[in-house]
């Protein structure tokens, strides 16, 4: 991609504009020529954003931008991340909140996974950042609403790690049934015990799933090939897969279920959704299996119903509190319950990999650094999660004095008008704006900007009451 269009300021000899990756523009910095900060070309999987033709936008040398990744981030996001320039800081474990307060004063980007907690608490010390990249499927993790309302998009690779969820649910059933996995204990420690009682096959069994979604329907299609019958329970009607037939209460299902599997997300209904009184409308000896998350099950309640042998064993992928890292402990300190539990018997305790497979975690990597990529370079929110989707086509290389300006706000009256008169002195050769509960998020490409007229035009809208977030990309 030729460099032309990236050396508007030397050309202008506006050498003291800093073009920033934050939200604000530092005069005292002055304005970098480091001649490798010009231009990227994008790479080929950014077709959507960056055709041929099309202009990488980039207000900010992309040598400036922090990036932080915790939680062993798989490195096929790394790499798209470094390809772009970024400083990319990579850990394996998550870091306890002190430890990620500081860390995340200084970055514009961070990339986790199930375990960090970026609470308000946390993301209020981060006053560079500008987007959050959860490299799962769960976002519970995340204060969605806060970082919204601070101008924080936050992305997740919505469906790469279903699938993988899905087989293991299945290798837990079987493994279940046949007791398998107390028995190669007993064989690892020099125990024969050969027995059939109590084992069964899956074929004729009915399976209950809790929360039809990605991982659940993906599950009810690998059941039916087994032989299996499939009901599920999910708060929103959806057409089964195969036979598989939605029932109207969890009591249905709970009632009708020889496996029980759980696959919703977390939030206030779904906290402590299966409890004692869950547990007794089960079937008896019945199995349950929990790979959404920690705090969906009361798990002391299924450890006395396991003593009890109302169930006849269940498999645990999540915990309320999970250790930081791997080579932690997993003990009663985490979880008070965590003896009890180690001392039953038919339990599959995993360490939260539903979604630990080659595939999966390449996948994600690919997916959610692209979306970070598309959103610091062109300021794209499709698919966000917490944010408006809004998307325009790219610049192109045939439009050299035209800015692209991101202006997030209070979704209040009278925003546009005031936003488009401080357009209005330019052409607006496109628009769009759109809005999610609070927050709006608008995305104009404005023609005939000089340079020099960047500053005044992004403390405009700086100045404005409504204002959450200014980006001026150009
Ligand atoms: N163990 C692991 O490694 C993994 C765990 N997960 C967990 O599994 C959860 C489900 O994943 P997906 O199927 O991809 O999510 P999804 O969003 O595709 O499906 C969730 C389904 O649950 C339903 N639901 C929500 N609240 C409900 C309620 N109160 N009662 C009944 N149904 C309800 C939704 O309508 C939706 O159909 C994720 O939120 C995540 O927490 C996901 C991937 C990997
Ligand atoms: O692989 C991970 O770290 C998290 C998997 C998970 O729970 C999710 O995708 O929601």
């Amino acid at each position: 991609m030729p460099t032309a269009a990236r050396d508007i300021p030397e050309r202008n000899g506006i050498d003291t504009l800093n073009r920033s990756v934050s939200n604000s523009f530092d005069l005292s910095a002055s304005l970098s020529t480091s001649p490798s900060a010009t231009f990227h070309s994008p790479p080929t999987s950014f077709s959507k954003q960056a055709s041929a033709s099309a202009k990488q936008l980039k207000p900010f040398q992309t040598a400036d931008v922090k990036v932080l990744l915790l939680e062993n981030v798989n490195q096929t996001g790394q790499s798209i991340l470094k390809k772009q320039g970024y400083q990319v800081e990579a850990m394996k474990s998550s870091l306890a909140e002190h430890e990620l307060i500081e860390k995340i004063k200084d970055v514009h980007v961070i990339g986790i996974r199930s375990k960090t907690q970026l609470t308000a608490n946390v993301l209020k010390h981060a006053k560079n950042l500008i987007v959050i990249g959860c490299f799962c499927i769960g976002t519970n993790q995340v204060d969605l609403k806060y970082a919204a309302e601070t101008g924080i998009c936050v992305f997740n690779s919505p469906f790469s790690n279903s699938r993988s969820v899905a087989e293991l649910m299945i290798g837990e059933i079987i493994a279940l049934a046949r007791q398998f996995t107390d028995r190669s204990l007993e064989l690892h420690k020099g125990v024969w015990n050969k027995v059939s009682t109590g084992c069964w096959e899956v074929r004729g069994k009915t399976l209950g799933i809790v929360g039809y979604g990605h991982v659940g329907s993906q599950l009810s299609v690998l059941a039916e090939s087994m032989g299996m019958h499939v009901i599920y329970y999910d708060v929103v009607n959806l057409m089964g897969m195969g036979t598989s037939r939605q029932v109207a209460s969890l009591d249905d299902l709970l009632q009708g279920a020889d496996f029980v599997t759980l696959h919703v997300p977390e939030t206030d209904e779904t906290k402590n959704m299966i409890s004692t009184a869950q547990i007794e409308k089960m079937r008896n000896g019945a199995y349950l299996i929990n790979a959404s998350r920690g705090t969906i099950v009361d798990i002391p309640a299924l450890i006395k119903a396991m003593q009890s042998g109302k169930i006849a064993g269940a498999a645990l992928d999540v915990y309320p509190n999970e250790p930081g890292g791997n080579g932690e402990n997993f003990h009663n300190q985490l979880n008070d319950f965590t003896e009890d539990l180690r001392n039953l018997k038919n339990i599959i305790l995993t360490p939260h990999i539903g979604g630990s497979t080659e595939e999966a975690q390449s996948a994600i990597g690919v997916e959610v650094a692209e979306a970070l990529v598309n959103y610091v370079n062109f300021g794209t929110t499709t698919q966000a999660v917490n944010m408006p989707e809004v998307t325009l086509r790219s610049l192109t290389l045939e439009e050299p004095n035209h800015v692209r300006v991101i202006y997030i706000h209070k979704n209040v009256p009278g925003v546009l008008r005031r936003v488009n008169e401080i357009l209005g002195d330019h052409n607006v050769d496109k628009q769009m704006t759109d809005s999610r509960g609070d927050v709006a998020y608008l995305m104009a490409d404005i023609s005939s900007v000089n340079v020099s007229e960047i500053k005044d035009l992004y403390q405009s809208l700086e100045d404005l009451g409504s204002r959450i977030r200014t980006r001026v990309l150009y």
